[in-house]
């Protein structure tokens, strides 16, 4: 096979973008405050709103320092934040999961997140997204580039020129399809399972509105940033 080599300008993309994603994760870490105490459905609730919402305002970051992402129409930004920030946080959340822990704390951590109050009809859907993100072993560059690609996706409601968006996220791709290559040489089709992942993310993000309004739980209470940005409330 031929020898796949990423362009400097891949390489200088790509750094950009690790770093930018390494430099906007969330301050505190919700999968060790999860493993230290069980908590209420209420409490569990408002970590939950509390997180999204620190994840929207670090995704806004992110994006920023996506090369060109600035130069697209403002609106067209605006629209691609608005349709990608839940699959954003699954894929987040998937991420924290699929980390490698001492033993037996990701059994804990499920245990906990499946007694949160979310109701049990999402917990399969959800668990079997984070098994299978778990099972590709991404590495970090895979991780940013991909929620990149999520961010980049040129069918997002609203969105009006799409050709430019669709350039974008083609580099990227481009970028992530070299990276699939040579982390993975053994796995032909390691860069077509990834991309199927978006598909299955994209299944589980049409249940969040009903995942958080039905919170096992009285008065669902969202922050004004979340209302915005989710069809909640
Ligand atoms: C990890 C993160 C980063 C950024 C933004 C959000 C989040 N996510 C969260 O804080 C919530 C917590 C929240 C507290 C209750 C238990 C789940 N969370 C969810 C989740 C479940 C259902 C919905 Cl509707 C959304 C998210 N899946 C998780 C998997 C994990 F391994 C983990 F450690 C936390 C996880």
């Amino acid at each position: 096979r031929e020898k796949v080599e990423m362009t400097k300008e891949q390489r200088a993309l790509m750094k950009a973008i690790v770093d930018a994603y390494n430099r906007h994760q969330i301050p505190q870490d919700v999968a060790k405050k999860l493993l230290q105490e069980q908590y209420s459905a209420e409490e569990n609730f408002l970590l939950l709103t509390e997180m999204a919402t620190s994840q929207v305002q670090v995704l806004v970051e992110f994006t920023k320092n996506i090369p060109g992402f600035l130069s697209l129409d403002r609106e067209d930004q605006i629209a691609l934040l608005k349709g990608s920030t839940v699959e954003a946080m699954f894929l987040r959340s998937a991420q924290v999961f699929s980390r490698k822990m001492p033993n037996g704390h990701t059994v804990v951590l499920e245990e906990r997140i499946r007694k949160s109050g979310i109701p049990d009809e999402f917990m399969t859907p959800m668990f079997n997204f984070y098994k299978s993100i778990g099972e590709l072993h991404m590495v970090q560059e895979e991780q940013a580039i991909l929620t990149a690609i999520t961010i980049l996706m040129p069918d997002r409601p609203y969105v009006k020129d799409h050709q430019a968006v669709e350039r974008l996220q083609e580099t990227m791709l481009n970028v992530l399809r070299k990276l699939c290559v040579l982390q993975h040489p053994q796995e032909q089709q390691y860069f077509a399972r990834l991309l199927g992942r978006l598909t299955e993310l994209r299944t589980l993000s049409h249940y969040h509105a009903e995942m958080l309004t039905s919170w096992k739980m009285n008065d669902h209470k969202f922050t004004p940033l979340l209302c915005e940005i989710w069809d909640v409330q």
